[in-house]
């Protein structure tokens, strides 16, 4: 056994998301988001699940931040429904949007939590898709004008600023993979789509620092680890492929201002570029101050130009390690690697573990515990491997486990459950399990032992 420690500072937290826990979804004015129509439209998501109520906590924010306190955390990251607060994306404000968000971050910051404000996580207002979405130029100076009325409203009150979550599935799992909203399968779309996304982005910082406002500001990356199934050539670039997919192609233009040209060389010999505009890559490569790194699992890579290789060439085989209940297999030591890879390639940056979470299904048992020793065992591995890369001069300042509550898992439906807390989707109640309080322990004390 060894102890596993952690600095003073660390920022503990938990992380959900919007339209993954809000619910309320046509109430006090809030219009109608991607996920709505996706989620409405019968065989997209699992079981007909979708997030019109979700743990209904547009109406339990006393609630939940109770658990967040009882909980010990020192952040809390949610993310905001851009159409509950601007319901035709852009233009009237809802008043009572914005009153909901202060609601949560008043509360929050009584007890002492400091909110760590996502303002995408995929629910883009419905009016906007209308208009072409991401796939068009447009999108780019609606999110800048949503970003720039929610740095106003909130300024001095979230000091911890996230404009994407996982732009890899706004663009590729959205848009060219078709699994989550809008559901489109087109690869120039998608590779529009994180130009647009890019540029949105850049233009947020942008007016972040004109403004002035108070606090930090980054990007959340979906970054896949991969692992050469042999030592070779191919099978290390098939590897290279798959994290330049969701991690390198949106982080060189932000820290060089210009996409990886590997993979720049591996559209264009399919036929496929960016729509870059002149003064885009300078917009883009706004200085930001952190990387949140969203990870969950690895994969084994290797070369195959077949269709099993897919776009990217690179077809993953079993790591032949356990798996959670939603089929992710288990390698805590891809998440030191990933730290490692991107600590070296962007300069050490601040990165903070923006998600990292396990979906285990357990249910309540006789007198009302749900024994999730798996989920405990998942989060020790990965803790101890954050803990590893700290020690090793990595600037990792803070992990926020996915997540606080089970909620709705996207095209899974409810199915799949990742929470600290249980929710009973008939009756809304919420049921700590054994990692909450695995975890609550763990912050208290600053350290582990395992
Ligand atoms: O799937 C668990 C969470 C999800 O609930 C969060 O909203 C999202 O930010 C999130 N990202 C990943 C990793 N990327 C990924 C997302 C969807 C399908 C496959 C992988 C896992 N998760």
């Amino acid at each position: 056994m060894s102890i596993h420690k952690f600095p003073q500072d660390f920022k503990w937290g938990v992380a959900t998301a919007s339209y993954q826990i809000e619910g309320a979804y046509n109430e006090d004015g809030r219009g109608m988001s991607i996920w709505d129509t996706f989620a409405h439209t019968p065989g997209k998501v699992k079981n007909g699940d979708n997030g019109n109520v979700a743990c209904d906590s547009y109406h339990r924010v006393e609630e939940d931040v109770q658990l967040l306190k009882d909980l010990g955390v020192k952040v809390y990251r949610f993310s905001v429904s851009w159409p509950r607060v601007l319901p035709s994306g852009r233009g009237e404000v809802n008043q009572a949007g914005l009153d909901y968000y202060h609601r949560l971050v008043d509360a929050l910051v009584a007890n002492g939590i400091e909110p760590f404000c996502t303002l995408y996580h995929w629910d883009l207002p419905q009016a906007l898709q209308d208009e072409g979405g991401w796939g068009s130029r447009g999108t780019i100076d609606a999110f800048a004008e949503y970003a720039e009325l929610m740095f106003n409203e909130f300024k001095g009150k979230i000091k911890h600023w996230i404009t994407f979550n996982e732009p890899w599935c706004m663009a590729f799992l959205s848009n060219y993979l078709g699994v989550h909203a809008p559901g489109n399968k087109d690869l120039q779309l998608a590779i529009d789509v994180s130009h647009h996304l890019l540029v949105a982005h850049g233009k947020a910082v942008k007016r972040f620092r004109e403004l002035g406002i108070p606090g930090e500001i980054g990007i959340a990356p979906n970054t896949a680890w991969a692992v050469p199934y042999r030592n070779t050539e191919e099978d290390i670039e098939a590897c290279l492929r798959i994290y330049g997919w969701s991690g390198d192609w949106y982080l060189d233009p932000i820290y060089f201002g210009e996409y990886p040209k590997f993979m720049l060389e591996w559209y264009e010999k399919l036929g496929y570029k960016p729509p870059v505009v002149a003064g885009d890559m300078d917009i883009i490569r706004q200085p930001i101050d952190f990387i949140g790194i969203n990870y969950y699992t690895s994969s084994m890579n290797r070369y195959n130009p077949g269709e099993a290789g897919g776009m990217l060439s690179s077809e993953a085989v079993s790591l032949g390690v356990a798996k959670t209940d939603i089929g992710w297999e288990i390698y805590a030591e891809g998440l030191y690697q990933l730290l490692r890879y991107t600590a070296d390639k962007y300069g050490n940056p601040n990165l903070y573990i923006t998600e990292n979470g396990a979906c285990y299904n357990d249910g309540l048992e006789q007198g009302g515990r749900i024994h999730d020793q798996r989920r405990i065992d998942y989060l020790a591995m990965h803790l101890i491997q954050a803990s590893r890369a700290i020690e090793d001069g990595i600037n990792l300042k803070g992990y926020m486990e996915w997540s606080l509550m089970d909620n709705f898992e996207w095209a899974e439906g409810y199915g799949m459950r990742f929470g600290l807390v249980h929710v009973d989707y008939d009756t809304l109640v919420r049921t700590k399990k054994d990692s909450y309080y695995w975890y609550k322990g763990v912050i208290s004390r600053n350290w582990f032992e395992r």
